[in-house]
């Protein structure tokens, strides 16, 4: 279990992440919903320790070593240039010092085209990539940043249907998505994060709530300020 406690984290002057907490359990799958800037990466960075310079406590009751348990998927997958994909699924795996697998039974599901260089892929197929090098191990917990963003309608629910299986497998995952659908289909609780702040928890009977908050909340006073000018 993964236990976010009363965490802070300021840009300079520019604080950012208010008193939040959360929890991550086992064979659950948790997302973070919130606006433009409302937080969500500054999170994923200090859980990921991209991010050190933060107060209150990120635990991991199962011991110390968070961070090799934990496979993160960015935003923005990078890629170091002349590396083909299979390359960096090597890379990857090595750097963890775990064994490199034979990739062709994911391969089938993502097809991707592992011997051309992936700097070189669509923006779709990166995502695949960093993906597939994070579904070859077998993490405890996965962060997964905007996930769905990119990924084609079949993959799109291939995606879903390897969450699912994980969560079945016991894995925590942690996923930012806007696409609330999505996030719904597969997610247990959501957190809403606004400025910086969780705004609530919702677990997955109080999800009609959450759509009519979410719209009320974010898009209620746009949608006045939008009628006086359209
Ligand atoms: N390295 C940084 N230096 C200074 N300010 C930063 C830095 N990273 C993020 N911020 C600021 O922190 C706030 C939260 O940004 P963050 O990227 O965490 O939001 P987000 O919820 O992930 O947004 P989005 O949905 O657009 O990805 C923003 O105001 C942003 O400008």
């Amino acid at each position: 279990m993964l236990e976010i406690r009363n965490l802070r984290k300021a840009y300079g002057r520019h604080q950012v992440l208010h008193d939040v907490s959360l929890t991550l359990h086992p064979g659950r799958i948790h997302g973070l919903v919130g606006a433009n800037g409302a937080g969500k990466t500054t999170l994923i960075n200090c859980l990921y320790g991209l991010e050190t310079d933060f107060e209150g406590s990120i635990r991991d009751t199962a011991g110390p070593e968070l961070r090799q348990r934990t496979g993160l998927l960015p935003y923005e997958p990078y890629f170091y240039p002349r590396l083909t994909g299979r390359e960096y699924l090597e890379f990857c795996l090595q750097a963890r010092g775990r064994p490199v697998p034979d990739f062709t039974g994911w391969n089938q599901l993502l097809e991707l085209p592992l011997d051309q260089y992936a700097d070189e892929y669509s923006a779709g197929m990166r995502k695949k990539l960093a993906l597939l090098a994070l579904l070859v191990q077998d993490f405890q917990y996965l962060i997964l940043d905007e996930p769905f963003n990119g990924l084609d309608l079949e993959a799109n629910l291939l995606l879903r249907e390897m969450l699912k299986r994980l969560r079945q497998r016991g894995t925590s995952i942690l996923l930012t998505s806007h696409i609330l659908g999505a996030m719904t289909d597969v997610a247990d609780e959501v957190t809403v994060l606004v400025a910086g702040r969780v705004r609530r928890h919702y677990q997955a009977d109080e999800f009609g709530t959450l759509e009519a908050d979410l719209l009320a909340d974010l898009h209620g006073e746009k949608l006045a300020q939008l009628a006086a000018l359209l």
